[in-house]
Formats: structure tokens, C-alpha cells, sequence
């Protein structure tokens, strides 16, 4: 997968991960997880060099959670469900302020499952956007209501001044390479519910666990 991030994007592999997520009794596969990462950050890579610090970090995240699904403890980490038991059993998670495991597998997944909800946002939105509606808006405004909560003022201020960069609807829909608009938009109707549970099944996870506030 070295390298992937380089290639075409495409909505439906994207989508098609997202589908693989799930396990029938409802545990969410990591492999499958940071695949649709991979995904999004090809996508984020197509867009310029402006959202390079964006795509940095978040390849950054993916590769540390690749790092443990490879390792000798790999099979702990099949599933965010045993991550989460897993590391908790061991000891391996930071949780009140930042120690000897500061880039635990709950810890860097939280970044992304906070991410999720912000991509989650940002497609409703975009799905049910008119041709002339700003990209730039629906990012931020999902932004603000969701990553944004969780970002120093630095960070938040560099996001705002990216947003600005981001191309109109149109050029956006054909970058995601699945046809005409209406094909676009039908994709995204599939995307977000599975998107959302995804997301849900992680949440109520983390806060069964008071793990929501990692540092
Ligand atoms: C379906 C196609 C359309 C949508 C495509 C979206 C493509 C997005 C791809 C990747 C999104 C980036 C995910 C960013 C993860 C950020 C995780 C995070 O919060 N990291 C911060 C905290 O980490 P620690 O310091 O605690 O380790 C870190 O400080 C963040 C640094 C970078 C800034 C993150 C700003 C995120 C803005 C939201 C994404 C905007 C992308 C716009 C492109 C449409």
C-alpha cells in the first residue's frame, strides 16, 4: 500500500472500504478503517500542496495504526473493539495526561474517529448542496462544528486559510471520479449512513470506555 496516497482518488473505493468496515455482529475492522483513509487522503492530496500539513498528519495517524496491525500483537488489533480491550487490559493507553504511550492505537484513532464526524458533516452537505454553493462554507462550517472543538487556535486558523483553497462543487464532484453528478450524489447517499454508523459504533465504544478525551 506504500505510496497509495499518490494515486487516483475514487468515491466508490472510498465508499467500498467504509462497506468492509462493519463485521456482521457490528466491530469495526482497523484495516479497513485506515483503507478509507487512504482513501480520502489521495483524494486530499489531488487538491495541492496547501493541504499538505492536513494529509501529513493525517498519513501520519494511518501509518502508526498500520504499525500496529503489522506488529507481533497485530491480531489485537483486528478490530477497534479488541484495540480498545487490548490496550486497556495492558496498560497501553495515556488517559489522563500524555506518558509513555502517547501515540497509542485509541489515542491515534480518536484523531480520525473526530475526523469522521467532520467528514460525516461534509458530505450530508455536500450531497444536498445546489451547483453554486461554496465548498469552502460546507467545510468549515462542518469543521466548526465538529474538529474544530478540538484544535489549538494555530491550528484551527491554518484549517480556515486552507478552506479557501478548495475548489468549486463542480470540480469537486468530477475529482471524485464516479460520472455525472447525479451519479456523485447517489454515491454520497450510500456514503453517509455508512459513514454515520461507522462513526456511532466508535463513539458509544469510546464512551463506554471514558475515552472520548485522550490526550
Ligand atoms: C469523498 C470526497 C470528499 C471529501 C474528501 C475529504 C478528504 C479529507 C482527507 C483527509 C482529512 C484529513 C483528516 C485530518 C485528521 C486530523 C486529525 C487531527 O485532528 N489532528 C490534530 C491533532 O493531532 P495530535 O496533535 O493530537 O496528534 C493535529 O493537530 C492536526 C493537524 C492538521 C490540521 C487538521 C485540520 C483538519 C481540517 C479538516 C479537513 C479538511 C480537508 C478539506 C478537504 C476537503
Amino acid at each position: 500500500m506504500a505510496g497509495s496516497e499518490n494515486q487516483k482518488f475514487c468515491l466508490q473505493e472510498v465508499l467500498d472500504s467504509f462497506q468492509l468496515c462493519l463485521s456482521p455482529n457490528k466491530e469495526v475492522y482497523v484495516e479497513h478503517y485506515v483503507a478509507g483513509w487512504r482513501g480520502l487522503v489521495k483524494f486530499l492530496n489531488s487538491l495541492g500542496s496547501v493541504f499538505g500539513f492536513i494529509s501529513k498528519d493525517a498519513v501520519s495517524k494511518i501509518q502508526i495504526l498500520v504499525n500496529f496491525l503489522n506488529s507481533e500483537n497485530g491480531s489485537q488489533y483486528a478490530t477497534v473493539q479488541s484495540m480498545v480491550k487490548f490496550e486497556l487490559d495492558n496498560k497501553l493507553v495515556d488517559v489522563d495526561k500524555k506518558g509513555i504511550c502517547p501515540e497509542s492505537g485509541c489515542r491515534t484513532l480518536l484523531r480520525l474517529h473526530r475526523a469522521l464526524r467532520w467528514l460525516e458533516l461534509f458530505l450530508e452537505c455536500l450531497r444536498t448542496s445546489k451547483e453554486d454553493d461554496k465548498t469552502s462554507v460546507m467545510c468549515r462550517e462542518a469543521y466548526n462544528e465538529s474538529l474544530a472543538q478540538h484544535h489549538p487556535w494555530v491550528v484551527r486558523k491554518a484549517a480556515g486559510m486552507a478552506f479557501f483553497a478548495l475548489p468549486g462543487r463542480p470540480t469537486f464532484f468530477e475529482v471524485m471520479n464516479v460520472g455525472p453528478p447525479e451519479q456523485v450524489v447517489a454515491i454520497l447517499g450510500k456514503a453517509v449512513p455508512l459513514i454515520s454508523e461507522v462513526y456511532l459504533i466508535t463513539e458509544e465504544l469510546y464512551l463506554k470506555h471514558n475515552l472520548l478525551d485522550l490526550p
